[in-house]
């Protein structure tokens, strides 16, 4: 058994900040990381075209602004790289293929007792740590929705964490299952190969431009939401239009509302919307059932496909392996407290990433934790 101040799971950005905000304390700490790389989201499962849609000043982590010489929406290996700089600067170790199961508090020694498979070994290490960073990832979990006749489906299902490129499906049929900033510059990619694309448009969404977002995000820091909404929704109609009659309604409340309350991030165009409008890309209905290759939708048409891509979104699994989550998250694995509050929970548990920020709220989470730490053990000696 292995006795720690701190111990993080996951060494994806959030884990990565935290630790380096921990060292800058003086802060002993580990990290476990299931995976035998830190930041896995993006070395193992972002496909091949992408970029950060935010603009890089909301991007960085704490200590290490981007270079004035990045681009302003840096590429998918650029933020690799970067990355790998972080680590280095910090010396960050992470103990990989450590599969955190189990993670519960000890009310008699006022610890918490993780147990981590080593996927390597196949044993089960145990460790006790004063305080717990939860930093597994609110796209921890691959989300695929129950749809009648999926297993019947007859070609190849993935999910968005599964796809590369377009150019394994130049030449069939493919269907995206999901409008989200993954679906939309998902089926962008496949058209761009020639790919015959659909993509289910089922709710109401907001379209906007990596600029508008820009300008929102700045704006946000001195106006009222709803002021920033106006102009957001503003800019989106009269770069896009009346985007109804291709089959993309906006919803009644704001893109920065909605981000703000619910963590849907609007769908930030990567020229999708173009395709949309030239029929390059056929947007359809909600599915109401598959059978065999044919899918069929709630207008009643029926296509045949060669393959379906879920972009259907992912779910924070922390709740599978922290017993005691009550102490800072609710049932569905995010936290239990509202944002700005939402990173501290009792007991010296706390949780980094879960936000629905992206790498902004990263930031800001993992500096509050640190600090927060830092704290309590510096009046845990004075006492
Ligand atoms: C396709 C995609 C694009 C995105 N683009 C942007 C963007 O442009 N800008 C932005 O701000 N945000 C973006 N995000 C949001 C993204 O969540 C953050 O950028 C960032 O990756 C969050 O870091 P994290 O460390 O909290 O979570 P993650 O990056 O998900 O890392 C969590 C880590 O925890 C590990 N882990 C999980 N469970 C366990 C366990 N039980 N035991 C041990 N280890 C575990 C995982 O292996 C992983 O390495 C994007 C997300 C996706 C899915
Ligand atoms: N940097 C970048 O360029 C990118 C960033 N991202 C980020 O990654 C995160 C995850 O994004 P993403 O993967 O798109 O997931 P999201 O959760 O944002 O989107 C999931 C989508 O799936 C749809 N959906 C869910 N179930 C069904 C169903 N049964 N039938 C039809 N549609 C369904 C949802 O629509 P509904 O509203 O109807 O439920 C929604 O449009 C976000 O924060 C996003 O901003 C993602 C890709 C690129
Ligand atoms: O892409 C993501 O996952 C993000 O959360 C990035 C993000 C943070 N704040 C926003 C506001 C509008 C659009 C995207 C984001």
């Amino acid at each position: 058994m292995e006795e720690i101040v701190v111990l993080i799971v996951g060494a994806g950005p959030s884990g990565l900040a935290t630790s380096a905000c921990l060292s800058v304390h003086s802060i002993p700490h580990i990290i476990l990381e299931k995976e035998d790389i830190y930041a896995s989201l993006w070395k193992k499962r972002a496909y091949d075209r992408l970029k950060l849609h935010l603009a890089k000043e909301f991007c960085s982590l704490p200590f290490k602004p981007h270079s004035p010489d990045s681009p302003t929406y840096i590429p998918k290996d650029m933020f690799v790289d970067y990355l790998d700089d972080y680590v280095k600067t910090f010396n960050i170790q992470p103990k990989y293929q450590r599969h955190v199961e189990s993670a519960s508090y000890d009310e008699a020694d006022g610890k918490w007792r993780i147990e981590a498979k080593n996927v390597l070994t196949g044993g089960v290490e145990v460790y006790v740590a004063e305080f717990l960073v939860v930093a597994s990832g609110e796209n921890s979990g691959k989300y695929i929705p129950e749809l009648p006749g999926l297993d019947s489906f007859s070609g190849e299902t993935l999910h968005s964490s599964e796809y590369k490129s377009g150019a394994k499906y130049e030449n069939k049929e493919v269907l995206v299952v999901g409008c989200g900033n993954s679906g939309m510059e998902i089926a962008y990619d496949l058209s761009n190969y020639g790919v015959q694309t659909a993509i289910v448009i089922r709710n109401p969404v907001h379209v906007v431009s990596k600029e508008i977002v820009r300008v929102g995000m700045i704006f946000s820091k001195y106006l009222p939401i709803f002021i920033v909404d106006i102009m957001a929704v503003l800019m989106s109609k009269i770069l896009y239009g009346d985007l109804s009659k291709y089959g993309i309604r906006r919803p009644t409340k704001g893109p920065f509302y909605l981000k703000a309350t619910a963590g849907r991030a609007p769908v930030i165009d990567v020229g999708t919307v173009a395709k949309i409008k030239s029929k390059e890309i056929k947007v359809v209905p909600a599915i109401s059932s598959i059978d065999g290759k044919k899918v069929l939708f709630e207008d009643g048409a029926e296509r045949e496909f060669d393959v379906i891509v879920f972009a259907t979104g992912y779910r924070s699994v922390a709740n599978n392996w922290l017993k005691d989550f009550k102490h800072v998250l609710n049932e569905t694995g995010m936290p239990k407290n509202d944002f700005p509050h939402h990173w501290k929970g009792e007991k010296n548990l706390y949780c980094c990433g879960l936000s629905r920020r992206g790498l902004f709220g990263v930031s800001m989470d993992a500096s509050a934790i640190a600090d927060d730490i830092k704290k309590v053990v510096t009046e845990k000696l004075n006492k």
